[in-house]
């Protein structure tokens, strides 16, 4: 097998570098330039960025080898998600794991703002010592409004209680004990958080609200802002206009609208601001954090398991083995339910046992039709397109949760058509079992390399068949039968310690009685 390219646009964390040149052949450049980019994108299996790429529409089409993209960092605002799902490619990141670095540079920004740090540093370079025009202002028991409590919201909490300061948040998406067990005062608008924050920060992605001079109006006199999450989400113009006005006292800006900001740029004219070039997730422990969880997730994804960073997937919240057991199970359901009903009839079901829980059904749903679709087109389905991909085909899957079964079982039939059901249960050590087949009650441990065959109940098929497969010196492990009644219809899996070559397949479809002949293998 060729070894996986990777390409890495920009630095990444040491041990991660390490973690991807271990299992893979990677170009690393500390800072790609972007215009060499599209050039070389087509050569790699996966590409690793930070904030300096964007990764568009453009960059992604017609990329046949590009299975993977990662954002190394929080947000993936720089990569066209819409359309690396449409082409099936993974997006990746590295969620909460710079949150620490984000809050903590956010309090760098508040403290340097709320202390004339820089302005005091420049001052005494200059050779001054006026320590009157540098009064400052404490933290202490200051009001801090949060906008977006996620992984880095709820860290700057954690840091502003130390402080003493009371800490409230708006955040809609959030259930109230979020709240509660982050010691945080819930707001419900945030028209009544701007009037109540005196010093206020945002963490949401760059989806967020957008602040504008409406908005930064209602804050209290001399308030504080602080901008550690996104360029944009605060209006630089009105923010700047404030600031001149002396209306808002000081501001602390690691994100602009555009990076670097342009040297006319109104904030950096402003008074009492401190600005830094995107900083806030840039610590040795943050760039440790975040490439080795983007490393990790870079190879799974490439290895087609599911990483729990996957960003545009639903991703199941169950403990890694379960979702690999799981993924096995999906595959094997969807390719073996196509093969053996080649032919479209109408809505798909996908039948849920009881004992798998309703949060997991939109993976499931996606991954059945991943695996059923993936066996019969030629272009990429994965998990990731197979919602669009079954559109386009006009493939409609139902879902139903079946109380009748209660084990964690899977299965797939044509509604209204029993007979083309193919069923698995996955039993609690992994195992992935075979439990009906064209509607024929079975049970068997799937095996890595499967031969089964559609038959007449009728002595002598089964010898036939042994004689056959030792014909072309493939060893039988195993052998299980499942009929509908006495002479009619029949399967046959038989567990093979190798792949059984074409020829064999068509000398055993040549034997009487035999119907269909079909292979797998989990290869
Ligand atoms: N400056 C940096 O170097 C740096 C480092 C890390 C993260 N970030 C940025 O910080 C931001 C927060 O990162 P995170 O890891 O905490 O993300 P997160 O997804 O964990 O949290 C974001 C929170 O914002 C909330 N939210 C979304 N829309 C909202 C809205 N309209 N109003 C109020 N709340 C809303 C969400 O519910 C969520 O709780 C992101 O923009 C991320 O890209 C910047
Ligand atoms: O989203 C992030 O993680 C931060 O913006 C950090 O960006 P960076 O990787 O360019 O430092």
């Amino acid at each position: 097998m060729t070894r996986r390219r990777i390409l890495v646009t920009e630095s990444l964390g040491p041990k991660g570098l390490e973690y991807l040149r271990e299992r893979a052949e990677v170009d690393a450049y500390d800072l790609l330039p972007p215009e060499q980019l599209p050039e070389l994108m087509g050569h790699y299996d996966a590409v690793i960025i930070r904030s300096a790429h964007r990764l568009t529409r453009e960059l992604l089409a017609n990329k046949p080898r590009l299975k993977v993209v990662a954002r190394a960092g929080a947000g993936v605002d720089n990569v066209d998600l819409e359309a690396a799902t449409e082409f099936g490619i993974a997006v990746i990141n590295a969620p909460g794991a710079n949150a620490i670095a984000a809050a903590e540079h956010t309090f760098a920004l508040m403290l340097a703002t709320m202390r004339n740090v820089p302005s005091g540093n420049d001052h005494v370079r200059q050779g001054g010592w006026d320590r009157a025009a540098f009064l400052g202002r404490e933290l202490y028991e200051k009001r801090l409004g949060i906008i977006g409590l996620g992984r880095v919201g709820r860290q700057v909490a954690r840091i502003a209680h130390g402080f003493r300061m009371p800490v409230a948040a708006f955040d809609p998406f959030l259930a109230t004990e979020i709240f509660r067990a982050h010691d945080v005062e819930e707001f419900t608008t945030l028209d009544d958080l701007l009037r109540w924050a005196e010093i206020l920060t945002i963490h949401t992605p760059k989806s967020g609200p957008k602040l504008g001079l409406r908005e930064l109006s209602l804050l209290p006199v001399g308030a504080v802002v602080m901008n550690v999450a996104r360029g944009g989400l605060i209006d630089e113009e009105a923010l700047a206009h404030l600031l001149e006005t002396g209306r808002i006292h000081a501001a602390g800006v690691d994100v602009f609208s555009h990076e670097p900001p342009q040297r006319e740029s109104p904030l950096l004219r402003a008074p009492h601001v401190v600005v830094t070039p995107h900083l806030g997730g840039s610590t040795h422990e943050a760039m440790v954090e975040v490439g080795l969880m983007t490393a990790r997730g870079v190879l799974q994804a490439l290895e087609n398991q599911t990483p729990s960073n996957l960003v545009n997937v639903p991703i199941p919240d169950l403990p890694d083995e379960d979702l690999k057991a799981l993924d096995r199970a999906m595959r094997i359901l969807g390719r073996v339910f196509s093969r053996l009903n080649p032919k479209v009839h109408g809505p798909l079901v996908l039948s849920v046992g009881s004992s798998l829980s309703s949060s997991v059904i939109p993976w499931l749903r996606q991954a059945a039709l991943a695996a059923f679709l993936d066996d019969r087109l030629d272009e990429r389905v994965n998990t990731i397109n197979a919602l669009l991909v079954a559109e386009q085909q006009g493939l409609t899957l139902l879902v139903e949760e079946s109380p009748l079964r209660t084990t964690a079982s899977i299965a797939l039939r044509w509604e209204g058509r029993p007979e083309s059901e193919v069923a698995f249960s996955i039993e609690p050590q992994g195992q992935v079992v075979l439990r009906t087949l064209a509607g024929i009650p079975m049970e068997m441990p799937w095996p890595e390399i499967a031969l089964v065959t559609r038959h007449h109940d009728a002595p002598g098929v089964v010898g036939r068949v042994g004689t056959v497969v030792g014909q072309y010196d493939v060893n039988i492990g195993q052998l299980h039968l499942g009929r509908r009644s006495a002479g009619d219809e029949a399967v046959m899996v038989l567990t093979l310690d190798a792949l059984p070559p074409e020829e064999l397949l068509s000398a055993l479809a040549a034997q009487p009685g035999i119907g269909s002949v079909y292979r797998f293998s989990d290869a």
